[in-house]
């Protein structure tokens, strides 16, 4: 019988598939994101919207309907229920998601947290508005504190993956190269195409994760996980400086080969 040209029926002839890490690097190095992953606007109310009760915070102006976040512009929005209660309802937008276009492999590079990395070490003082501050990620390499400075709109997609803490699909690991330590999301499940890339941001106590959940499920784990956070943004505390004051690094990065 006759095999078509088929690699289903010829599994020698299937493209390999590549080592992990090897395709974190060679992204890292081309600066490159991967293909099939795609920018989606998340904005139907089919489960996009997250219902949060929160006390009021200090940040947080005005009357009855019309509560707002007088620094946040992250959708951060709400109406108050009752004017004696200290509770309060927000309706969270996630904005901007990264969704998988093609299938991914538990255990597949998927994405790099792409931005500026900044040390401790480094003494230039940077400062941040409450949007910018969402787009910073602190880690720990090697006994030090760094953090990937990602608030610059560069069309990256790292910077656009969403929160999901009780059944997120990847998980942030660090892949060094060329002596300095890159971001980079592995999936810790298959991933359909069509779902959304998430990871767990950390154990902040961030608004939008006060949504009611019925059925909690355990959160299968990689070795070798970023000791790591989103900083913290919760609204009391979103006018608040980064505690990093570094110079950029910016000349880590290999040219594309
Ligand atoms: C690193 S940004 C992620 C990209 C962001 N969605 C955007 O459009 O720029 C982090 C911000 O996304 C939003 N976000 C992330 N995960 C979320 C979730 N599970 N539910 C609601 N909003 C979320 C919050 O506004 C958070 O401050």
């Amino acid at each position: 019988m006759a095999d078509g040209g088929s690699n289903l029926k010829n599994p020698s002839r299937r493209k390999p598939r590549l080592n992990p890490q090897h395709d974190a690097e060679k992204h890292i190095q081309c600066k490159t994101d991967k293909a099939g992953l795609r920018e989606v606007f998340v904005s139907s109310y089919k489960g996009q919207f997250s219902i949060s009760i929160y006390s009021i915070p200090a940040c947080i102006s005005g009357v009855q309907s019309e509560l707002q976040c007088s620094g946040c512009t992250t959708g951060l929005v709400g109406t108050s229920l009752s004017l004696t209660s200290l509770f309060v309802f927000f309706f969270f937008l996630k904005g901007r998601g990264v969704f998988a276009s093609v299938p991914f492999s538990k255990g597949d590079f998927v994405l790099e947290y792409k931005g500026k990395l900044l040390s401790l070490d480094n003494s230039a003082t940077n400062t941040y508005n409450s949007t910018e501050a969402t787009f910073l990620f602190d880690f720990q390499w090697k006994g030090k504190y760094f953090c990937i400075d990602a608030s610059l709109e560069d069309q990256s997609l790292g910077r656009l993956v969403n929160d999901e803490h009780i059944i997120p699909n990847c998980k942030m690991r660090t892949i060094a190269v060329n002596g300095m330590p890159h971001l980079c999301l592995f999936a810790i499940r298959d991933i359909m195409a069509g779902e959304e890339v998430t990871y767990n941001y950390g154990d902040s106590d961030w608004p939008w994760r006060k949504q009611v959940h019925s059925c909690p499920v355990t959160t299968p784990s990689l070795d070798e996980d970023v000791d790591s956070s989103h900083q913290s943004l919760l609204p009391s505390e979103c006018v608040e400086p980064s505690p990093y004051n570094g110079n950029t690094v910016s000349d880590f990065a290999s040219k594309c080969m």
